[in-house]
């Protein structure tokens, strides 16, 4: 028996959402909540036992999830992926993995965990075929809030996963945090991408590559840039409470984009540009106090802007307005951060 743990961190967008899906750049930073991620890989059972069982639970929402190896490798058949080589979940297999998950009745007023559940069903299967073993998971972010806890649980999910794997030599003996190396952070955060698909549908990589490296970075079309802040930036992020779908809001600005191509493309740039301009201004050394005061008013005048255009791309909510109204009053700007409709604004 061999156990690990691992955790990554969720993020906020400081600019340029929903555009960089559309190729804009976008600057965005992990914050200090995770994911946290339990695996344990058993040894097979001696034939007379059965092949035993995959199970994973969700210890915050109270849930238990448990398929017999025997159901996967009948429901999914003998081909696998390498797991150092990752691979996009199939239409085809999808149906099959939504089957496994359905027939685990998950509660009606959790429904939205299913795309997490089918996720975390394919990375297993892909990484660790049908052995037996189970995972715990547990998250200081609020789910489907914009914080990017989708990212965050494929992270932490692929981490652990892949140190119990061929692809990667863990030392399990040691109770130190073990740092995986620049290639194997690549190969975690290239299997998370593919997680990411089966729950956001579109994602432009931003959430998996952030919590993969930490820290600030500045993305575009799959390109990371590590950026450092030229002095604290202090953000205040607020809740509207207001639930919504990461995927279904991407699918929509996309809907807008097929019908309004033109000014819709002109909205990426834009967005594009205010993305370029604030990294830049974050990343200036500050001298004084003075000079503090002027980059605070860029950046918030720049996320302003960003949020205008956010607005354009039909992703704001009248609680998110609400936020901004009251923010300002404090003199204070704001946007919303990750997909919107709801979700935090920062
Ligand atoms: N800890 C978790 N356990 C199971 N599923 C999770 C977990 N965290 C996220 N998910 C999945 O991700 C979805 C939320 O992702 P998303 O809509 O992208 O919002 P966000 O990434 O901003 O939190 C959930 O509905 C669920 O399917
Ligand atoms: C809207 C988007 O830009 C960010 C989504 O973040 P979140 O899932 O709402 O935390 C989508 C993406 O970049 O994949
Ligand atoms: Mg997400």
């Amino acid at each position: 028996m061999a156990e690990v743990r691992a955790r990554a961190p969720g993020k906020i967008i400081l600019s340029g959402e929903h555009a960089v899906v559309h190729g804009s750049t976008a600057v965005a930073a992990a914050i200090d909540l995770c994911t946290h991620v339990s695996f344990r890989l058993d040894p097979p059972l001696p034939p007379e036992n059965g092949d035993g069982s995959v199970e994973l639970e969700l210890t915050d929402m109270g849930l238990v999830f448990s398929w017999s190896s025997s159901r996967l490798k009948v429901v999914l058949g003998d081909g696998f992926a390498d797991s150092s080589t990752p691979v996009s979940c199939s239409p085809g297999r999808i149906k099959l993995i939504a089957a496994l998950v359905e027939e685990q009745n998950i509660p009606e007023a959790k429904i939205w965990l299913s795309s997490g559940v089918s996720c975390f069903l394919y990375l297993y299967t892909s990484i660790h075929g049908y052995k037996r073993g189970k995972v715990v998971v547990t998250s200081d972010l609020p789910l489907g809030s914009g914080l990017g806890s989708s990212a965050s649980f494929c992270v932490s999910l692929v981490g652990a996963l892949l140190a119990l794997s061929d692809a990667m030599s863990v030392d399990t003996s040691q109770t130190e945090w073990f740092k995986f190396s620049k290639n194997e952070l690549e190969l975690v955060n290239r299997w998370a991408f593919e997680g990411e698909k089966i729950i956001h549908g579109k994602p432009s990589g931003i959430d998996n590559t952030v919590s993969t490296f930490g820290g600030m970075i500045q993305f575009r079309l799959g390109e990371l840039t590590h950026i450092k802040s030229g002095a604290p930036l202090r953000m205040l992020i607020t809740n509207t409470k207001v639930g919504r779908n990461t995927k279904a809001l991407v699918a929509g600005v996309s809907e807008r984009a097929s019908r309004h191509p033109d000014a819709m493309a002109s909205v990426f740039t834009a967005v594009d540009f205010i993305s370029k301009e604030l990294s830049a201004i974050i990343q200036a050394p500050a001298q004084d106090d003075i000079s503090i005061t002027a980059r605070e008013e860029k950046i918030e005048e720049l996320m302003e802007m960003n949020q205008g255009l956010l607005q354009c791309m039909g992703v704001s909510h009248a609680a998110i307005e609400t936020v901004l109204r009251t923010t300002l009053k404090y003199k204070l700007a704001s946007k919303l951060t990750g997909a919107g409709g709801g979700g935090f604004c920062s």
